[in-house]
């Protein structure tokens, strides 16, 4: 792991405190302040005597400690020394490093803890599942899998682990990615021929998170390398946790493999929310921001976005930033004239082959380009024949004109494919399942 030298460190530290003091004092902080090390999770710093420290304590220790830690990422407490105390035997003993807050976790939600999530009956089993992750890496459930509807907490629930295990002084080594950026990184090792290098970072976490796997979904070299990851770290013990918009059955166009390893540790589902957890969400929310809102309004923001918290917190967002821009109360009656413009407006959708496309393609984590590509490996013929399923089913159009929307096919390939798709259905529940998804996503 990269460690910080305590020089920089105290560099940091320095300039965290420089806007703080006036220039004398500054100067008198250089001259008689000098930083010693760590050692457990304690930063001492030597100061020349009592009156020193007392005045240091009250006045700088909360910066001081707050640098260490934004550094540090855990908590550390910060130690003055009169100079006289200072011995032999805690000089032997201190560090002049600490490990450094690995780059990867530096884009987690300050906000996304396990305090700042509402437990409620849609995702209490997930939270459970969560926290005793959090508590005891790799001892409890591995790997572990959750799965959601959009907007309904698996990112919060993912950073809350993060953050936990960061904050509890184990030193591991977390690591938090999507899975395009991971398939990013992929890319980029494989272009800058630092394949070796990428394998040694993913392979080397104590904890692996993957967010939205499903766009893993059709990706065949990503998922090998996902895979050899998987195993390296499953085999020596370390805790992988993916989240996903579905089930591992689900994600048809994940290799078996790697499907049937996701179904190894704990699946665990998070529902959209009833309505008082929506309220305790958004009442959690008002408190955090710092605004007031009568708990009537909160309610009526409740009762009319049900699906996806995001939207949710948005809608909260929206009304109290209308009534300040207008400065206006935040009332129910405001509310319900915000919301007015957010709720979808309910015109007829037109549907049509592009549309149908669109879906299919993010369903399967296809590009759409690929419908009309001579490809006819499984992870695009499937989705393709159930595209032109799909056309047939949804729209008017004859199977010539079908065919012509999927690069100039015949249109005995379209009835072939509508015919297979058909026989399928009967007998394949998990693909009635699927195209009742992509049906409910083209129809909005
Ligand atoms: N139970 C909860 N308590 C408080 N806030 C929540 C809860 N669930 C979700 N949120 C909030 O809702 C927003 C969306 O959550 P999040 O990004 O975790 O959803 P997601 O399931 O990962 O969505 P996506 O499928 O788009 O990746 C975030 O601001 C999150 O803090």
């Amino acid at each position: 792991m990269a460690k910080s030298s305590l020089t920089e460190i105290w560099e940091l530290v320095l300039n965290s405190l420089g806007p703080k003091l006036d220039q004398e004092t500054f100067e008198l902080w250089q001259q008689s302040v000098h930083p010693l090390g760590f050692h457990r999770d304690t930063f001492f710093i030597q100061v020349p005597n009592n009156f020193f420290r007392d005045w240091l304590v009250t006045r700088y220790a909360p910066i001081i400690k707050s640098t260490i830690q934004s550094i540090a990422y855990h908590d550390m407490e910060v130690q003055f020394l009169p100079a006289d105390e200072v011995d032999e035997s805690l000089l032997s003993r201190i560090r002049k490093t600490i490990p450094k807050q690995p780059a990867d976790i530096c884009h987690l939600n300050p906000r996304y803890t396990f305090d700042k999530f509402v437990v409620g009956d849609s995702n209490r089993f997930a939270h459970a599942a969560c926290r005793a992750v959090a508590e005891a890496p790799a001892e409890t459930y591995n790997p572990l899998f959750i799965y959601g509807g959009v907007g309904l907490g698996k990112t919060h629930l993912m950073h809350a682990i993060s953050h936990h295990i960061l904050h509890s002084g184990n030193h591991m080594r977390v690591s938090y990615v999507t899975s395009e950026k991971f398939t990013n990184d992929l890319i980029a090792a494989i272009s800058q021929r630092e394949s070796s290098q990428f394998r040694e970072r993913y392979r080397s976490m104590d904890i692996l998170l993957v967010d939205d796997i499903q766009f893993l979904a059709g990706k065949e070299k990503t998922q090998e390398e996902f895979f050899h990851t998987f195993n390296t770290l499953y085999e020596s013990n370390r805790q992988i946790i993916i989240s996903s918009d579905r089930p591992p059955k689900e994600i048809t166009t994940l290799e078996d493999r790697l499907r049937s390893r996701f179904e190894w540790g704990l699946i665990t589902d998070i529902q959209p929310p009833d309505l008082e957890t929506r309220i305790a969400i958004l009442r959690n929310k008002a408190q955090f921001d710092n605004i007031t809102v009568h708990d009537d309004t909160l309610e009526y923001i409740a009762q009319h976005i049900k699906s996806n918290i995001r939207e949710l917190e948005g809608a909260l967002i929206r009304v109290v930033a209308y009534a300040s821009l207008y400065k206006l109360p935040v009332t129910t009656e405001l509310a319900a004239s915000v919301l007015k413009d957010l709720l979808p407006k309910r015109t007829p959708i037109q549907i049509t082959p592009d549309l149908i496309q669109e879906k299919v393609a993010s369903y399967f984590g296809i590009k759409c380009e690929e419908f009309k590509s001579r490809k006819r490996t499984r992870n695009i013929a499937f989705p393709r024949q159930v595209a032109m399923y799909l056309c047939r089913e949804l729209t008017d159009l004859s199977l010539p004109d079908i065919g012509k929307e999927f690069g100039g096919r015949d249109h005995t390939t379209v009835l072939h494919a509508f015919e297979k798709i058909s026989e399928q259905l009967s007998q394949d529940s998990l693909l009635e399942e699927t195209i009742t998804k992509i049906k409910q996503n083209i129809l909005g």
